[in-house]
């Protein structure tokens, strides 16, 4: 099966994830836009802490997904999921019929807006459990984990997943598919929904440091999640909370993704993660007084950013 790769927002996701990829023998370009110029001239220097270093030349680096020269097998979207990027105009003039549109992102629900603009393409969502950081243009850290999940909207028993499935377990990452992806992001977003944004208004404290002395909260928040997801017709396994809660304890210090953005000033996924499980709590009816406070909370502090930012 032909592995041509088009990596769309190829930051510490993409990169790190296009980087092995091309280790499996795919022919992988990328769509950058800061990074474009180090790109270009020496590719990416990938440091994995399990899979050792390596250098990563893309086939073909680009400013534009509409300057891609061929027709992808893979369209992999890498970008964050904030308000302020149309993920739709960042991939339209790249994806060709027989492209199928990979989402490497998080978030519930956020897959919509993708199937209604290319409802004839295969979507294939997926979920990185990684802590990697771009250090600086075309360097990439990858501090822990690394598994992905992938699965499919519709028929789960696509080729063209297996064969991406198959290419990253070549490269040495776990990746496995998954029968209910809905219910793997809900399930991802019980970790998210109360540590990302924790992470921030706490001013930046370790997500161990949050559990140690927010327990309680941090349960409630992601029972609160549960209910959410159970509503949505996606019940999550009865240990899930506990599950998460043990796998905090043994992480290593890692500052969340959204913790990255603040600090850099970046725009936070707030929306794909606490805003659409708010609403989606809404439209079923489910009370989520700890979630709903978080979101408002982060909904401030973007307000706080953005009017700091206009004064500078
Ligand atoms: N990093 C991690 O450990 C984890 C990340 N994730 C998720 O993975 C996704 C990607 O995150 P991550 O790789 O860390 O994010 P990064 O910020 O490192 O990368 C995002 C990339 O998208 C690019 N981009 C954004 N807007 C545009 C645009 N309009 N045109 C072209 N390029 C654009 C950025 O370019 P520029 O550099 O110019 O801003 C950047 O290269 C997110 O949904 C995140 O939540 C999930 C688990 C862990
Ligand atoms: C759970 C974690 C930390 C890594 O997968 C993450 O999703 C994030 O940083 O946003």
């Amino acid at each position: 099966m032909s592995s041509k790769v088009l990596i769309v927002g190829a930051g510490a996701i993409g990169g790190f994830y296009g980087g092995l990829l091309a280790k499996a023998g795919a022919e992988v370009s990328v769509v950058c836009r800061s990074d474009y110029h180090i790109v270009k001239q020496q590719g990416y220097r990938i440091k994995s802490h399990a899979l050792g270093c390596w250098q990563f030349m893309p086939d073909q680096v680009l400013r534009d997904a509409a300057d891609y020269d061929g027709q992808a097998d893979y369209l992999i979207l890498c970008s964050k999921v904030t308000p302020d990027i149309d993920r739709v105009a960042l991939i339209r003039d790249a994806v060709a019929p027989q492209t199928a549109i990979v989402l490497i992102q998080n978030g519930v629900e956020i897959e919509e807006e993708l199937q209604q603009a290319f409802p004839d393409n295969l979507l294939i969502s997926g979920l990185a459990f990684i802590c990697c950081n771009r250090l600086a243009p075309g360097e990439i850290s990858h501090l822990a984990y690394g598994k992905l999940i992938l699965g499919n909207l519709s028929d789960s028993h696509e080729p063209k997943t297996s064969h991406l499935r198959d290419l990253f377990l070549q490269a040495g990452i776990e990746c496995v598919i998954s029968e209910d992806i809905v219910a793997s992001r809900w399930q991802k977003c019980v970790w998210n929904a109360p540590f990302n944004p924790l992470s921030v208004l706490s001013g930046g404290l370790a997500t161990q440091a949050i559990l140690q002395n927010q327990e309680n909260f941090v349960r409630r928040v992601m029972q609160e999640v549960c209910s959410i997801a159970e509503a949505c017709g996606h019940a999550l396994p009865a240990d899930i909370v506990e599950a998460h809660i043990a796998l905090t304890r043994d992480m290593p210090p890692y500052k969340t993704s959204m913790l990255l953005d603040f600090e850099r000033g970046h725009t936070m996924e707030t929306e794909a993660i606490l805003g659409n499980a708010v609403r989606a709590a809404q439209r079923h009816g489910v009370d989520c007084p700890c979630l709903q406070s978080l979101y408002v909370l982060m909904q401030l502090r973007e307000l706080q950013i953005r009017s700091n930012s206009l004064l500078n």
